[in-house]
């Protein structure tokens, strides 16, 4: 685990609120997909027309991508409505309710900042590929630790010049020439899906298109790749896959243009994680409404994972109503498609009245900070009795106690720490602020649901 925290000081601490007025029973409007987001800006900026990402997130990580993609040359215009308008005139914070994307010939020079955004730093490599100029990648002092050799070692033999120092990883340079050759490639795409994704978003805008050929034992987080692959054919590229009738393991995009799109962001279903949660473990009830009938987000496994744990859901025209039963189970799980999930189903399962065994996400050391020995070391430090294993997490419940819980500035610890607070008194969860990366508003929301704000909490 990189230790990255910075003093007590400038990491202030967030006092969780506990679920002290009994059963939470809300409804939590959750914002867009981080996921959808970063895929719909880099399509629409590599489109051969304009088009629009409506309901975007606006997250450090989107933000991000955003800058990054003007820095080479895309304008990203955000519209507001005359409601946000007026309340602007009010005084009330005001988001971008659309960003209409005007793609144009992608150019350098250029620097990058991907801050700690995996989408960022390994979508926009190729992306720069095709921009005539350098485009220079640098960011937070973990993104140099994240392995990028998939998407730099691909991009060479497709035909790209890339200058990194010989690290295989952050900061490096792309030196594109407005053009790139593509064809066949092997990588060995085990430590992270987004480099399959990566070549995949480009990859129709290469000269002969791409063909990945996954060459490792494992890959996670399929359902992601899945999502590259259907948002392609939405975009009119031709995309051959796996669970199409393919070979195993190879994706194939066709050259060719993308068409401008008119994209609605579904709401992330990953940041609805803590919300579902904390109906589980207060045993009441939350609703998120626009749950997508059909998605490839990992996080609609959540119906189903925390229905074996203890809850029912229903799906209808209200959105997903998830209810907890005031009992938690343990559950032995391979997390393997949806290992982002991990830190918030670690954090339930040490609630729980039996043991878990959470399998399948060896790669999430290698995530925003090692997150099984964050969960490790931080849920133990609240009394609890979590143990590494080669491939995930063994979690036996015990009494917890008030403690600190360190983030190590990655957002999904911050809201697992959220949600041990709910269950156990005292607990200071240290730069709250970090879930920023993804969901800004997490306070708020949180405060929101549990119906008041933490200071008029008994
Ligand atoms: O492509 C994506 O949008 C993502 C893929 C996954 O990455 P890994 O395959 O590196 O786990 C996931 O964990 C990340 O939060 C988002
Ligand atoms: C792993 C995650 O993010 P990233 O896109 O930075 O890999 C995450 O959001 O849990």
């Amino acid at each position: 685990m990189t230790d990255q925290r910075t003093t007590a000081a400038e990491t202030p601490l967030w006092p969780a609120p506990t679920a002290a007025g009994g059963p939470v029973d809300a409804t939590v409007t959750v914002p867009g997909s981080k996921s959808v987001t970063n895929r719909g800006l880099v399509l629409a900026a590599l489109s051969s027309e304009p088009g629009w990402l409506r309901r975007p997130l606006r997250s450090r990580d989107t933000l991000l991508m955003a800058e990054a993609l003007r820095t080479m040359g895309v304008q990203i215009e955000e519209t507001v409505s005359s409601a946000s308008r007026t309340a602007a005139v009010e005084g009330a914070p005001v988001s971008g309710e659309a960003w209409r994307v005007i793609p144009t010939t992608l150019h350098g020079p250029a620097t990058v900042d991907v801050g700690n955004a995996g989408t960022v730093m390994r979508f926009l490599p190729p992306v720069a590929a095709l921009a005539d100029g350098a485009i220079r990648f640098d960011g937070d002092p973990r993104a140099y630790e994240r392995p990028l050799h998939g998407v730099i070692d691909a991009l060479r033999t497709l035909g790209a010049r890339v200058e990194d120092a010989g690290r295989g990883a952050l900061p490096l340079t792309v030196h594109g020439g407005g053009s790139l050759t593509g064809g066949t490639v092997e990588i060995d795409a085990s430590s992270s899906s987004q480099f399959v994704s990566a070549l995949l978003l480009s990859g129709a805008r290469f000269n002969q298109g791409v063909e990945v050929r996954h060459t490792g034992r494992t890959l996670p987080s399929t359902p992601h790749i899945r999502m590259t692959v259907d948002m392609l054919r939405a975009a009119g590229a031709q995309v051959d896959a796996p669970e199409d009738g393919g070979e195993p393991n190879v994706w194939r995009v066709t050259p060719g243009a993308l068409l401008g799109r008119d994209v609605t962001v579904e709401p992330d279903l990953s940041n609805a994680q803590p919300f579902l949660a904390a109906a589980l473990v207060t045993g009441g009830r939350v609703t998120v409404p626009d749950w997508p009938a059909r998605t490839t987000q990992p996080g609609d496994a959540l119906r189903d994972i925390f229905s074996a744990m203890g809850g029912s859901y229903e799906l209808d025209e209200r959105g997903l109503t998830f209810t907890g039963s005031g009992r938690i189970s343990g559950i032995d799980v391979d997390l393997s498609d949806v290992g982002e999930l991990t830190p918030g189903i670690a954090a339930v399962a040490a609630l729980a009245d039996s043991e878990s065994v959470l399998r399948g996400v060896a790669h999430l050391r290698l995530h925003e900070t090692d997150r099984l020995a964050a969960l490790v070391k931080e849920v133990n430090g609240l009394g609890g009795d979590v143990t590494e294993t080669d491939d995930g997490l063994r979690i036996r419940p015990r009494p917890l106690h008030g403690g600190v819980f360190h983030t190590y500035d990655d957002h999904r610890l911050a809201t697992a720490g959220a949600l041990l607070g709910l269950a156990v008194e005292g607990v200071q969860v240290e730069n709250i602020a970090t879930t920023g990366k993804t969901l800004p508003d997490f306070p708020a929301l949180w405060e929101g649901m549990l119906g008041t704000p933490v200071g008029e909490r008994a």
